[in-house]
């Protein structure tokens, strides 16, 4: 029997809506496979933790979090405090903290599912974005200065050091040699960008040399949301900085159907420290409390938490469920066309993962 000991955190907004149903879908989960046990707990940090305890987290939160085997996130952010205050206060505060610099983001176009794009282009995406996690234009690092002056300054510096990219960049490499195109897509930004961004280029040429048998192509990130679009299937790994693979990921899931499915993986490889799984979304104020949340992209991710647990049979049957309601099409979400609200979406996953035909549709889809 495999225990695993599964932080589980909430946040904000739709966050808490769908890793709740999350849970629920790892337990019956757990249930059905033999030898797979979870143990959860809850911690209700966030931006009401804020409210009361002036941080986003206790001091000692890491501290609290280090022994777990996983983290399953929501999101983080309130339309009452600053962002940066939320997102650097817990997200980023845990993915940094336990240097996760590895986030893995995948896109397929799920079965039943057409995406904004022509269907023979939507049809042939199939792509796993790397995102580098720890440092880029995300490193945290700058400052303000002379404050509500005229010459009042903003600065974020764009941290890029060669360990840090070396790093991200034989990552990269490994998973898209474990994948059967062995296609890697470097996207870069040094026409504009002369001093880190060339030492991106530098350091990851050095590193895709060490890799027989890899196709390498490389893409400035403007002309890569083109190439999204118009040559879906010319693209299989991708390797990006934080804030381009940031950007890129969220239209990859919106190319797959929505932002309510893309999901998330950030990976501390050295097993040292928990890794993080959270779907790919934000809190989104616009739907939070309506119970319209589409949690197909936390239950995404808890499929790529199990693969990291070594539950690949689970991660797969989690897939194979997710697939077969989509297929199906009848408990579809709003951002997907469907009317299905987040409970009905989770009872169609989990009566798929129990093999039971899901019978009855509350409303019809239109
Ligand atoms: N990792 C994290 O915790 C992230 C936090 N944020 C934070 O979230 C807050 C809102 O940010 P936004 O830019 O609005 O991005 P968002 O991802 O929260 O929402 C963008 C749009 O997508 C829709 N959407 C997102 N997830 C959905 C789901 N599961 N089902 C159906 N529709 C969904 C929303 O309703 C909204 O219209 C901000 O405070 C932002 O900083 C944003 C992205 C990631
Ligand atoms: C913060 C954010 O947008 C992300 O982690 O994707
Ligand atoms: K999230
Ligand atoms: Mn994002």
């Amino acid at each position: 029997m495999s225990l695993h000991r599964i932080a589980v955190i909430g946040g904000d907004g739709i966050g808490p809506e769908v890793v709740e149903a999350g849970v629920e879908v790892l337990e019956t989960l757990a249930a059905a496979e033999f030898g797979l046990a979870f143990e959860f707990k809850r911690f209700d940090w966030g931006s009401d933790y804020y409210r009361r305890n002036g941080r986003m987290m206790p001091q000692d939160g890491l501290a609290r979090l280090e022994n777990f085997d996983a983290i399953y996130f929501g999101a983080v952010g309130d339309p009452e405090l600053p962002d940066d205050i939320t997102l650097w206060g817990l997200r980023l505060a845990i993915c940094q903290g336990f240097d996760q610099y590895a986030n893995v983001r995948p896109t397929r176009l799920l079965p039943g599912l057409t995406g904004p794009l022509r269907p023979d282009l939507g049809q042939q995406i199939d792509w796993v974005i790397v995102r580098e996690n720890s440092e880029g234009e995300y490193a945290g690092v700058g400052g303000r200065a002379h404050r509500g002056l005229p010459i009042e300054v903003g600065m974020d510096v764009a941290v890029f050091t060669r360990a840090g990219i070396e790093r991200i960049a034989r990552f990269a490499c490994d998973l898209a040699l474990s994948r059967p195109r062995k296609l890697l897509t470097v996207v870069t930004k040094s026409n504009a960008q002369r001093h880190g961004m060339v030492l991106w280029d530098e350091v990851v040429r050095e590193v895709v040399r060490g890799y027989r048998g890899l196709t390498v192509d490389w893409m400035l990130v403007d002309a890569m949301t083109q190439r999204m679009v118009n040559r879906p299937g010319s693209i299989d790994t991708v390797l990006a900085t934080n804030l381009h693979a940031d950007i890129l990921s969220d239209l990859a899931s919106a190319l797959g159907g929505s932002l309510g499915i893309g999901s998330t993986a950030n990976i501390e490889p050295s097993r040292n420290r928990p890794s993080m799984f959270e779907p790919i979304h934000g809190s989104a104020f616009d739907i939070t409390g309506k119970g319209i949340a589409n949690p197909l992209g936390s239950f995404w991710t808890a499929s790529l938490m199990l693969d990291h647990l070594g539950e690949h049979a689970a991660a797969r049957r989690l897939m194979v469920a997710i697939e077969t309601v989509t297929g199906r099409g009848e408990h579809l979400s709003p951002d997907l066309g469907g009317m299905a609200p987040t409970a009905e979406v989770t009872a169609a996953v989990i009566a798929a993962l129990s093999g039971l035909n899901s019978t009855s549709s509350s409303q019809p889809v239109g």
